[in-house]
This record gives structure tokens, sequence and C-alpha cells, in this order.
């Protein structure tokens, strides 16, 4: 029944993303006494998710052992969940938060799911209805809704996607915005962000996705050629530490005078290159939520985008990774104004920056109110040795 006290929310992470997505609702938890949230980390990639909570002055409570090899998603994933029962045997939390659709998340889900501990999604609800695309991001998202009890939605489009799917989504589902901004706006009003003085146009281009290794990154690559021969422009491309994407960019990009290869940018300098970016050429998810509240036109380097809400607020452009139709939308932006003052408007389609506090009222009230008839809190699946729960 209804709990009192403190509720203890466990969040499993295992990526930068999702650890700058779950920091504003780590931080905001800890101003709550009734609230007792404490963050699990798998390693998935571990050096990454650490550094992007030292930039909120944040670090893992827990750490799941590191895996000895890069396993496949589906391999790493039972592994997470196989280390996280004893973890959820000693911790009890009474609810698990995972974010987005990674590995890590998957796994909380599904060992959460075992030990009838009620599961909430940050970022529930998004789709490209390509389980191909990206992949296996589309078929962890889609499992998690199925599995989570608290479906926490950016956009009304995304619980619009949870809707059409209620016959297996039985959760709660609420919209709250994206804590994507939560921690954009928070980074953003600590920086000093005056415009950069130099003649050149920045472009920020990073690409990293599974379902682009090989071919797409090639090709990438030769449109960022094309473009940094133009002499007008710099690029800045921070290198994913996937050596299947470093490599090849590493090799095709490594020797032009107006290309800048870096390591992976601190959130901080990540922020702070969006907004001074004339454009941004990215595959990254999280980027294309940031930059309309940045105001920072956008192509998406990607053939399906689970962020139509971006599209039609007319600063994201899909382009796919098709060398010449990067170029020419590139050039486009790059040479009139009017098309980039129309799309480098600031909006706001993924929140305002209170998702984390909506998150946060409703998991309070989930467990005061206790289960509804139609909400019956979860049980037990996975016997507990020490008796069901
Ligand atoms: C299918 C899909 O779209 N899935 C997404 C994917 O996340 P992603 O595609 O957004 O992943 P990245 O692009 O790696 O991270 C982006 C973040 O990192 C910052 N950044 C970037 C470069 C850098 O050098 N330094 C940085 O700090 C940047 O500002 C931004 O905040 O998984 C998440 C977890 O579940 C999901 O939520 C999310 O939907």
């Amino acid at each position: 029944m209804a709990l009192s006290g403190t509720v203890r929310i466990l969040c499993i992470a295992g990526t930068r993303p999702e650890a700058i997505k779950l920091a504003p609702i780590l931080l905001a938890a800890a101003s709550r006494a009734d609230l007792d949230c404490r963050l699990c980390a798998t390693g998935q990639h571990e050096a990454l998710l650490d550094e992007a909570l030292e930039d909120f002055g944040l670090m893992p409570d827990i750490r799941l052992d590191p895996l000895l090899h890069d396993p496949s998603p589906d391999v790493m994933i039972a592994r997470f969940a196989d280390a996280l029962e004893p973890l959820l045997m000693a911790e009890r939390p009474d609810i698990v938060l995972v974010q987005g659709d990674t590995n890590s998340a998957y796994a909380g889900a599904l060992a959460a799911y075992r030990f009838g501990i009620p599961v909430g999604h940050v970022e529930a609800g998004l789709r490209s209805h390509d389980f191909d695309q990206p992949w296996p991001e589309e078929r962890n998202r889609v499992m998690i809704d199925r599995l989570a009890d608290l479906l926490f939605t950016p956009t009304p489009e995304s619980a619009a996607n949870l809707e059409f799917e209620r016959e297996v989504v039985k959760g709660r589902c609420l919209i709250t915005g994206n804590t994507g901004i939560d921690a954009l706006l928070a980074m953003r009003s600590r920086l000093k962000l005056e415009q950069p003085m130099g003649k050149r146009a920045l472009l920020l281009l990073t690409c990293h996705r599974r379902e682009n290794i090989g071919a797409g990154i090639e090709a990438i690559c030769a449109a960022a050629l094309r473009l940094a021969d133009r002499g007008d422009v710099d690029i800045l491309c921070p290198v994913h530490p996937n050596p299947a994407v470093g490599d090849t960019v590493q090799r095709l990009l490594g020797d032009h005078p107006a290309i800048k290869l870096t390591g992976a940018l601190r959130y901080r300098d990540a922020v702070t290159a969006m907004a001074h970016a004339r454009l941004i050429l990215t595959d990254s998810g999280g980027i294309q939520e940031e930059a309309p509240a940045l105001g920072t036109p956008v192509l998406v380097l990607r053939e399906v985008t689970e962020r139509p809400e971006g599209i039609a607020s007319g600063n994201l452009l899909l382009v796919g990774t098709d060398t010449d139709r990067i170029v020419v939308e590139a050039s486009r932006l790059l040479d009139d104004p009017a098309l980039h003052a129309a799309m480098a408007r600031p909006s706001f389609p993924f929140g305002r920056g209170d998702a984390s506090v909506k998150i946060l009222d409703a998991i309070e009230q989930y467990f005061s109110s206790g289960p509804s008839d139609d909400h019956p809190l979860p049980f037990a699946r996975t016997w507990i040795m020490d008796g069901a729960r």
C-alpha cells in the first residue's frame, strides 16, 4: 500500500547522455527530504559517464563490476541484468528509474520487473517506428515502455506513440518535457556564452550512431571535407571513443587545416560549442533536443528521427548521410542569412527545464496515493530468497 516515509529511488545508467539527463533528477531529489535518490553505474561507457557527472558535481553511488570486453548488445543487457539482481535484493529500492534507450536502461528495467520493483522510464515514448534505425535503441525503448509503471514522456507526440500502444503499455504516462533541457539550461546559466568574434563560421560535427558506422560515416566525412574546402568555415569534430567511429574520422579528416578533431568534449564545452556554432551536423539524439533551445540550426545525419517535434519547429532538417545532400543543405544555410535566421529561432519543443521536478512530483504522488484498480503495484516475478515482496 502507500508507502510512508522516504521513497527510495535507484537510477540505473551507463552512458554520457543518461548521466546528463539523470543529473537534474539526482540534484533535484537531493533537496527533498522524502526522497532518497541514488545512482548505479553499469560501466557501459564508464569514463564518459563519470566525466559528464563531474560537470554536475555528481558521481555514482554504486558501480557494477566492469565488463571484461564489449559484448553484443543482448549479451551486455543480460550481463547487466544478472549483475543487478543481487544489488536490487540488497538495495530494495521502491522504484528503479531508467533513462532513454541504452542497453543499461533496458537491463535495469528487466531486472526491476523481475523483482516486482516499479519501473520509471525517463524519456518514454520516443519512436522511429523502425527497429533497425536506431538498433538496438528502438527495440530497447519499446520494451522498456512495456515494462514501465511510470512513463515520463517529453512531448505530446511521444505521448501519442504510447497511447497508440496502450494495449501493451500499461503504465501511467505523464508528459514532462525532456530532462536534457533541464540540464542544458542549468549548464548554460553557468557559462559566459559571448558570441565568437571570428569571421569564419564554426560548424560542429558529431557522429557515432551504430547504423552510420562504415559507409555512413565515410559519406559524412566526405561532406565535411568539401565544406572545409569552402575556406570560410572551421569544423570542430569531437570524436566519439568508439574506435569503429574514431579510426575512420581520424583517417579521413585528420589532415585538413580547417577541421579540428578533439576527444569527446566535456558537457560544458559541448554546450559552449553548440551555442557558438553557426550550424550543427550530427546524428546525436540529445543534440537534436538541445540545439533548438540554443537557437542553432541542425542538419540531422540520420535517415529517420524520433524527434519530429524539432523538424516541426523548423530547427532541425533531416538530411541523412548522402554526401551531396549534406553539402547542398549546409551550403544553403551558410550562404543564405534569411534561411539561416529562420532555422536559428530558439524554440522549446522538448520542454522548458522543469521536467525533473515534474518527474519527482509524480513519483511522490505515485507512492503517496498507492495503487489504484487500474494501476496495481507490481508483484515479484522472481522469487526473492527471503520471501516474496
Ligand atoms: C536513439 C537516440 O537518439 N538515443 C539517444 C542516445 O543519446 P545521444 O544520441 O544523445 O548520445 P550522445 O550524442 O553521445 O550524447 C549527447 C549528449 O552528450 C553531449 N555531448 C556531446 C558530444 C561531446 O563531445 N560531449 C558532450 O557532452 C551533448 O550535448 C548531449 O547532451 O541515448 C540516450 C540515452 O538513453 C537517449 O536519451 C537519446 O535519445
